[in-house]
């Protein structure tokens, strides 16, 4: 087993993450559950903030929200002095009720609500990461409206294609996200922010994409972005205080993932920012980052419980869990990779290849192809690692399927941080039909 952060074997074989046994876990929160290793997320954001204190460069590690957010999450970001990145009124809503400083709270997205932007201008949150034209004359509107000014970092496209899945890569030209440089939009954009009494241009902002394992694409965005910005000074003696990378960081889900230390991607993203500074005669300006999947990818495990199994004699094995595309639909969505255990019995000898089926109604519905476990039986644990960035933020309802529990798990402690929801919570919003009336 690879070990990611405390997780380990303990003397009776089972998986033991945070110090506590999972069987006991499974016991206390049933399954589907997922599980945090807080310890891992700790030590990640610590690997972020000290990379640019080493270098001593100011600096924003933004923690981005739709990795996985619920309260305590939000919490826990706000101890390790992360900043805030969210990307809707309901990541925006659970930041201001789990108390995350405003002033670090950033808001992202390409298409923001009148009513979103009200919420935001209300709350006086840090900084709006503003994706087009339209937004701006929101803005506009609403920050007159509240007589309230609000500072903007513009998004930019920067040209770069990341090497990642198609769907996740966001930096490319031809992306539904940001002001595309190509055809002076940008231009046009710092503009109209600059001439507006309420708004404040902190700066510019791009994101090439997720799950990148070099540090090529940081460095070219870095150098198409300030190539813009060296016309921006020229034409309209811009400078921007701020410089926004987003994320994109990889993680190691498969023996395939070759990730790179937290240090080197920042440090390489640094060097190219100093330089470009200096080649333009302007002071560095402050580097923020948004990792989402590096801040907590890892740090998540998901417990299932196996049930039916199926053996096509000379074709394939499955084992069925009590899950699947519905806490996690990365596989279905991205053929994303995950590997697992036997977490009941994780010292024995792999004896079969196995494929893990979710339970939905759906061929599709798969969470590993091929994967080499000990016999498999009903009522065993199966542990899948590194489920903690976009499993429960992208879970959904399919099937009328609860969502699963979530615990932390830290110092042989368990802590549940969201509940395992009910079927009385499915048909919550469920109006009946009574003859003709709705009640
Ligand atoms: C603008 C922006 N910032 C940050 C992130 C976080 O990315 P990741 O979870 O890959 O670090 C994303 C998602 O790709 C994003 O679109
Ligand atoms: N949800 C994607 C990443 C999208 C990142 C947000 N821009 C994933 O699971 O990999």
């Amino acid at each position: 087993m690879y070990r990611h952060g405390t997780s380990r074997i303990n003397d009776q074989g089972h998986l033991e993450i945070g110090g506590v046994d999972v069987l006991d876990l499974k016991k206390q929160f049933g399954t589907p559950l997922y599980v945090y290793d807080i310890a891992l997320i700790t030590e990640r954001a610590n690997e972020f903030v000290q990379a640019f204190k080493k270098r001593n460069i100011k600096a924003q590690v933004a923690y981005a929200s739709k990795a996985f957010s619920c309260v305590a999450m939000v919490q826990l970001a706000k101890e390790l002095d992360l900043s805030l990145d969210v990307v809707s009124g309901g990541e925006l809503h659970t930041a201001l009720v789990a108390g995350f400083p405003v002033e670090r709270i950033h808001f992202h997205g390409n298409n923001k609500s009148y009513s979103e932007i009200d919420m935001a201008v209300k709350a006086e949150i840090g900084c709006f990461v503003v994706d087009n034209f339209y937004e701006i004359q929101l803005l506009k509107e609403i920050t007159q409206k509240h007589n309230k000014k609000v500072s903007v970092l513009l998004r930019i496209t920067p040209g770069v294609e990341a090497h990642t899945h198609d769907y996740i890569s966001t930096g490319q030209e031809d992306s539904k996200f940001g002001f595309d440089l190509l055809s002076g939009q940008a231009l046009e954009a710092v503009q109209q922010v600059e001439d507006h009494e309420f708004l404040q241009l902190l700066g510019v902002h791009c994101h090439i994409g997720s799950q990148i394992f070099e540090t090529t694409g940081f460095v070219m965005a870095v150098e198409k972005v300030f190539s813009y910005l060296a016309e921006w000074k020229e034409q309209l003696n811009y400078t921007p205080q701020v410089v926004n990378l987003g994320g994109g960081f990889g993680i190691r889900y498969t023996k395939e993932d070759t990730p790179l230390p937290v240090s080197q991607y920042v440090d390489a993203t640094i060097n190219a920012v100093i330089e470009q500074s200096e080649k333009l005669g302007i002071e560095i300006p402050e580097i923020w980052i948004e990792p989402g999947r590096s801040l907590v990818g890892d740090a998540g495990t998901t417990l299932y419980t196996i049930g039916a199994k199926k053996e096509i004699p000379e074709v394939r094995h499955y084992l069925s869990v009590d899950g699947g595309m519905t806490d996690n639909l990365r596989p279905a969505l991205y053929q994303a990779k995950y590997e697992a255990i036997l977490a009941n019995r994780a010292n024995e000898v792999s004896q079969e290849t196995y494929s893990i089926a979710g339970k939905c109604c759906e061929s599709g519905d798969m969470l590993i192809w091929d994967i080499s476990l000990p016999f498999g039986k009903p009522g065993d644990t199966l542990a899948v690692f590194c489920t903690g960035a976009y499993g429960y933020s992208m879970s959904n309802n399919y099937n009328r399927i609860p969502r699963p529990a979530i615990v932390f798990v830290e110092n042989g402690k368990a802590t549940l941080v969201v509940k395992r929801e009910t079927y009385e919570d499915l048909i919550q919003y469920d109006l009946t039909i009574k003859g003709n009336n709705i009640i």
